[in-house]
C-alpha cells in the first residue's frame, strides 16, 4: 500500500516548475504514487508574449505536464502546492484553482491530510515566507496537517535555511542542486508523515 501525493503548482518562467519536479521526485523515492500537475494559465497571450521566458515555459509544458483537476485533490492522501511569489503572495493562477475547492472542503476531503508548500521569488527577502504562510492559511481552513520542513535535515540549511518550505531566490538563476535537494527532501518528509498518519510502517 502506498500513499498518493498530489504536487500542484503554477510557474510562469520555470523556477517553481523545477521545484515541483524535485518535490515529486522526493515523494516517489519515498514510495509515494505521485501526480505532478500544473494549474491552468490564465494570463492573456499579450502578457505572456511580453516575456520570452514565460512564453517558452508555457510552450514547453503545455503538452508534457497535465493540468490539475479537482479529482487530483480528491485522489491524493497528501498535498504539495507551489507558487511563485507575487507581491509577497500566491500567484492568481494557483489561487483561482484553490478557490474552486469549496465543494471538496465542504465534504471534508482535505481534513487530516498532510500538506506542504514551496515557492520561488526573485529576492531572498522578497516575500517567500509570506507566500508560504498564505498557502498555509488555506491548509488551516482545509483542516490539513501542515508539514513544513522545519530544520529537520541538513538540506534545509544548505538551501538557505527556510523552515517554512523550500524557497528559491530566482535572482540566482534556475534552482541549483542545493535547492533541488531541499525540495526533494520536502517531498520525502511529506510522504513519511502521510505514511505515519495512515499507520503505514516507516522509519
Ligand atoms: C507580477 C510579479 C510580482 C512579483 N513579485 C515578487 C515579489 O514580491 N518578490 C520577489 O522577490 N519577486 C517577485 N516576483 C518575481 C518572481 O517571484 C520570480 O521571478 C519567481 O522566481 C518566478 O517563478 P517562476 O519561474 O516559477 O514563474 C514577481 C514577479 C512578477 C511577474
Amino acid at each position: 500500500m502506498s500513499v498518493k501525493v498530489a504536487v500542484v503548482y503554477y510557474s510562469a518562467t520555470g523556477n517553481v516548475h523545477q521545484l515541483a519536479q524535485a518535490v515529486a521526485e522526493g515523494a516517489e523515492k519515498s514510495g509515494a504514487e505521485v501526480r505532478l500537475r500544473r494549474v491552468p494559465e490564465l494570463a492573456p497571450d499579450a502578457a505572456i508574449d511580453g516575456n520570452p521566458a514565460w512564453r517558452a515555459h508555457v510552450d514547453a509544458t503545455s503538452d508534457s505536464i497535465e493540468v490539475a483537476t479537482l479529482e487530483d485533490l480528491e485522489w491524493a492522501d497528501a498535498y504539495a502546492l507551489g507558487s511563485p511569489t507575487r507581491y509577497g503572495n500566491i500567484a492568481a493562477q494557483l489561487k483561482q484553482y484553490i478557490d474552486t475547492t469549496g465543494g471538496l472542503w465542504q465534504r471534508g476531503v482535505f481534513a487530516d491530510k498532510p500538506a506542504t508548500a514551496f515557492t520561488s521569488a526573485h529576492n531572498v527577502h522578497g516575500g517567500n515566507e509570506s507566500t508560504l504562510l498564505a498557502l498555509y492559511n488555506t491548509f488551516h481552513h482545509w483542516g490539513s496537517v501542515i508539514v513544513s520542513p522545519g530544520f529537520t535535515d541538513p538540506s534545509v540549511y544548505a538551501a538557505g535555511g527556510n523552515p517554512y518550505g523550500t524557497a528559491h531566490p530566482g535572482a540566482n538563476g534556475a534552482p541549483e542542486e542545493n535547492v533541488l535537494q531541499a525540495a526533494r527532501y520536502q517531498g520525502e518528509r511529506l510522504t513519511k508523515i502521510a505514511k505515519r498518519l495512515q499507520g503505514i510502517a516507516t522509519d
